[in-house]
């Protein structure tokens, strides 16, 4: 028959719709959505309806769909100059691609993971004494790993103090540690506003608030302070040069780089902390990492010493770590939840995987939420709720297939977003997180007191929902 438009449903409030249950808890409407509609609905949010789509066999339509037809671009524009102040150009997301292909991923890897490796030696070594006695509060792993691969990352993007290699080496070493200390604990502050800015819901002195740090962030990684700076990544130099010779003003430029300060730091701290914690409470897992680790370190020759962090570990090591690599999927899958939305550019059929087709209006937006629909799902991953470290291989080390209805799912899950907007950072990202988890698995045992804690993650997962 005629393509049909998908169950409207519009709330009871005019024009915000479901606004306030879809922001108090996303997941737990979307399934009572879900329950109530099927595999496919609009809802009313915020002035905007969203049309759900639930069926992960039914991705692929969107997904892949032509840019002419879904653009998500259109839909950041307005987030990112509310969160960023930043006003993106027409060409903002090829230079963002460009740069990553080149930096983030392949042979540029190698440089970008040596230099995260060589901070996390600098930040882990110096401050191992004085962690040590420091006493731990509640929430003292979330706050290490976050800490600790903040600022590794940070330095490794947007460049050290210089003196590196001079007589002033140590200084500047200080430095180093003393400025990205300073900077995470701005950025943590602004980490927790985010949600609300995002959903432009901040009381007046909270905006007060965010805006100053926003100018902060603006001045410390301006143009014009990294200009000072030794060791910047090419991924950064790059694509401020690709943007100034567009004719991009200066101070736009500042700001362009606290959105990818943002990009790339809000969630790798977080995923670590995860790691780190599923390892300990595991102890298999935590054994079969540790022996993979070892076994990679011992054909390059290198000798774990207990209780010391350095060691030589090259993007070419990493990438022979399949057990630590499906441990770190494991640990996205439960715990990254990113929306994916798409404008609809002009109206389009959507054909879903029984066959049924749906009119999408012009106008409009199409959501995908794959926490709920892919990664939580029963069907695919069996006992969803449970940290499985060798979910995604199978006994020979391979990559496993995953199935829903009886047929293999391309998106099993999906932390990473998908399609043209898929997060350019995420082998890099993964990197970071595994080189992290092994420098500190060994000799730690005061991590140990964490164990008795209990832990939950946050149901709509990390902060998570960039999709710009
Ligand atoms: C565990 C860590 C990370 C997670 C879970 C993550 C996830 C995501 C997601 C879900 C998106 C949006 C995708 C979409 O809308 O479809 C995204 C975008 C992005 N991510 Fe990541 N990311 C991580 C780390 C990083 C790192 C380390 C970098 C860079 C060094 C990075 C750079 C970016 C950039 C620049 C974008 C915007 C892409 C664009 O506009 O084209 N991310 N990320």
């Amino acid at each position: 028959g005629r393509p049909t438009e998908p169950p409207l449903d519009k709330g009871h409030i005019p024009w915000l719709g479901y606004a306030l249950d879809f922001r108090k808890n996303s997941a737990e409407f979307l399934k009572k959505m879900q329950r109530r509609h099927g595999d496919i609905f609009t809802v009313l949010i915020g002035g905007y309806y969203f049309t759900f789509l639930m069926d992960p066999l039914s991705f692929r339509a969107i997904v892949k769909a032509p840019r002419a037809k879904l653009d998500f671009e259109a839909f950041a524009v307005e987030l990112v100059t509310r969160v960023f102040g930043y006003h993106p150009c027409k060409n903002n997301h090829k230079i963002i691609q460009v740069s990553s292909t080149k930096h983030l991923m392949g042979d540029g890897l190698v440089v970008m993971t040596q230099a995260m490796m060589e901070n996390l030696q600098t930040l882990m070594f110096h401050n191992r004494d004085s962690r040590e006695e420091r006493p731990w509060q509640q929430d003292g792993l979330f706050h290490y790993s976050y800490n600790i691969v903040f600022r590794a990352g940070y330095l490794a993007l947007f460049g050290n103090e210089p003196g590196m290699g001079t007589p002033s080496e140590e200084k500047a070493k200080e430095r180093d540690l003393i400025q990205s200390e300073e900077l995470f604990d701005e950025f943590q502050k602004y980490d927790r506003l985010f949600p609300r800015l995002a959903y432009a819901v901040l009381p007046p002195r909270d905006k007060m608030e965010a805006e100053r740090l926003k100018r902060l962030f603006w001045k410390v990684l301006s143009v014009k302070n990294s200009r000072e700076k030794d060791n910047i990544s090419g991924w950064i130099n790059d694509q401020e040069q690709f943007l100034a010779e567009l004719g991009v003003p200066e101070y736009m430029r500042d700001r362009f780089m606290f959105l990818l300060l943002w990009a790339a730091q809000g969630n790798t701290g977080p995923s670590s902390f995860w790691l780190l914690l599923y390892l300990m409470k595991h102890p298999e897992a935590m054994q079969a990492v540790r022996e993979e680790v070892d076994k990679v370190l011992a054909e390059a020759h290198q000798e774990v010493k207990p209780g010391s962090p350095v060691v030589n570990i090259t993007r070419d090591m990493l990438m022979k770590t399949p057990v630590l690599d499906s441990a770190v999927e494991e640990t996205l899958r439960l715990t990254a939840a990113p929306i994916l939305i798409r404008a609809v550019v002009e109206d389009l059929n959507l054909k879903m995987a029984n066959g049924r087709e749906y009119a999408l209006r012009k106008g409009d937006r199409v959501a995908l939420f794959p926490y709920i629909t892919v990664q939580m799902d029963p069907e695919v991953h069996p006992e969803p709720h449970t940290f499985k470290y060798n979910r995604f291989l199978n006994q020979d080390g391979t990559k496993k297939d995953f199935y829903k209805n009886g047929k293999k799912l391309k998106y099993f899950n999906m932390p990473w977003g998908a399609g043209t907007s898929i997060c350019p950072g995420r082998f890099f990202a993964v990197n970071e997180i595994k080189l992290f988890v092994q420098g500190t698995l060994p000799g730690k045992p005061y991590l140990e007191q964490f164990l008795s804690l209990e832990w939950t993650p946050p149901l709509t997962g990390l902060a998570i929902f960039i999709s710009f």
